[in-house]
């Protein structure tokens, strides 16, 4: 279970607040109007940004002030962060090994993950010769490699064309349930909200509300809500 504890996040003259939890295994939207805070609110949860007030805890333990890299979690943001220069599986390894050397057990791993997202054999290759959307599934595997309890995404797909971001999106909700991941996922489209998130978290006004159900919410949306969806 994620628990945002009386959290208050201040930057400069913008502050949001959030003090509600998430259940394990859950897959929440976050929706709200640009520059509402969705962006800062996982970069808190993500410990790249510390809280003013209040706590980050997960299963119980606080992790407010726990380094990014030792948090129980795995981040996709919209730039897929693979390295130019490291073949597709040495930036998979990063995920599981700072070492570019790849014993043969990681490589199998490696492989396999691979496989999973549909890229079996493009190990070698740099993400340069990849699509855009091959590089999502990349960007997809470190994280299925990693297999950490909590992923954040934020708007990871969004640079790609409708049918893609579908499949992309249907591929991540496959693996969080294969893996009992509980996902939190900005979005700027409620189809894509409604397609892999159950619940969601409304950000506006100040405040990150706690989890709702995602058709309710849309179905009656508050008037924050209402004025960003338009018409
Ligand atoms: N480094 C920073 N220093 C000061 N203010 C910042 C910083 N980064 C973001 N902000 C402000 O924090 C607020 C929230 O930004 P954030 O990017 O989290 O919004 P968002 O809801 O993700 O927006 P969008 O949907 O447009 O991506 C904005 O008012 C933004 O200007």
């Amino acid at each position: 279970m994620l628990t945002l504890d009386r959290l208050r996040i201040t930057q400069d003259d913008f502050a949001l607040e959030a003090d509600f939890s998430i259940a394990p295994g859950a897959r929440v939207a976050v929706l709200g109007p640009s520059g509402a805070g969705k962006s800062t609110l996982l970069t808190t949860i993500a410990g790249f940004l510390a809280p003013s007030a209040g706590r980050v805890l997960w299963a119980g333990t606080d992790i407010t002030g726990t380094a990014p890299g030792m948090r129980p979690l795995s981040i996709l943001f919209q730039d897929q962060n693979l390295f130019p220069h490291l073949t597709v599986s040495q930036n998979i390894g990063l995920g599981i090994s700072p070492r570019p050397r790849l014993s043969t057990g990681d490589s199998r791993r490696i492989e396999a993950a691979l496989e999973r997202v549909g890229l079996a054999g493009l190990g070698a290759r740099k993400p340069v010769a990849l699509s855009g959307g091959e590089q999502g599934r990349v960007a997809l595997a470190r994280c299925l490699l990693r297999a950490k309890p909590l992923l954040l995404l934020d708007e990871p797909f969004a640079a790609l064309g409708p049918a893609l971001k579908a499949e992309m999106l249907a591929l991540v909700a496959e693996i969080a349930r294969e893996q009992g991941t509980t996902v939190l996922m900005v979005s700027h489209d409620p189809t894509d909200a409604t397609a892999l998130c159950p619940e969601t978290v409304l950000v506006a006004e100040g405040t990150a509300y706690p989890p709702r159900p995602t058709a309710a919410l849309l179905a009656n949306p508050p008037p924050a809500l209402a004025a960003y969806l338009g018409p």
